[in-house]
């Protein structure tokens, strides 16, 4: 059995604090892997702005350079677009491993518009990631209404694997105040660097 992050994400572009909070929560929960989930769309989110999938896959390969991070693409290849429907189907692939989802606490927000997101809590724990000045608003989402009864102490956050969802918890790791869409603000090209004739001369 191993045990498994999963960090779904539209990374557009992965950046450093993808990277920081991966290996943070790797140590912080005692796991095997992370896997970035790179989003084909955030259903979220509009499409004007995204840079190409492959673009993303390649900017998240190069942030998880020589780390126990995975890059996935299970979503592109599954299918699926909605969290609940990507769980159920790596659940279903992988019977024998464990899984958390990761995420921001900016994320928390919008929660519950996610699809049928109770019973996405109910699939796999939660791991809430500090994320400097959202962790307030996080907590006085709406979601939580709900889901703080299901709320853990930090204090058996290695544990995890033992907890039946839903269990979600607020893991607090060295804040990274890096962001994509800052990323994108300071160069809004930056995908050109993973796309056609430039990656090949990247990659020779
Ligand atoms: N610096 C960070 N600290 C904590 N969580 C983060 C950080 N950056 C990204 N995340 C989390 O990683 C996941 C994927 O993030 P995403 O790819 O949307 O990056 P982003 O920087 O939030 O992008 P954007 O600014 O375009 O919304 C989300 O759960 C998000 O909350
Ligand atoms: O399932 C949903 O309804 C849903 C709605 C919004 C976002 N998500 C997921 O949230 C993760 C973070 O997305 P993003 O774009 O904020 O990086 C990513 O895995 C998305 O697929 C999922």
């Amino acid at each position: 059995m191993k045990k498994i992050g999963l960090l779904g994400g539209s990374f557009n572009p992965a950046h450093r604090g993808h990277r920081r909070i991966s290996l943070a929560a790797m140590a912080a929960l005692g796991l095997d892997e992370v896997w970035w989930l790179v989003s084909p769309g955030n259903p979220l989110k509009p499409a004007k702005g995204m840079a190409p999938y492959e673009a993303r896959l390649a900017s998240a390969r190069e942030e998880a350079r020589g780390t126990r991070i995975k890059v996935s693409d299970f979503e592109r290849e599954a299918g699926t677009r909605y969290t609940v429907d990507t769980l159920a189907a790596i659940k279903r692939r992988y019977p024998n491993d464990r899984f958390i989802w990761l995420m921001g606490a900016d994320t928390v927000a919008q929660f519950h518009q996610w699809r049928r997101w109770r019973e996405l809590s109910a699939m796999v724990p939660i791991a809430v990631i500090h994320r400097p000045g959202y962790d307030a608003p996080a907590r006085a989402a709406s979601a939580m209404g709900w889901l703080r009864w299901f709320v853990r102490p930090l204090s058996q956050a290695k544990r995890w694997t033992d907890w039946s969802a839903p269990a979600i918890f607020f893991l607090r790791l060295p804040p990274d105040p890096t962001s994509a869409t800052r990323l994108r603000a300071l160069d809004p090209n930056w995908h050109r660097r993973f796309t056609g004739s430039n990656r090949r001369a990247l990659s020779s």
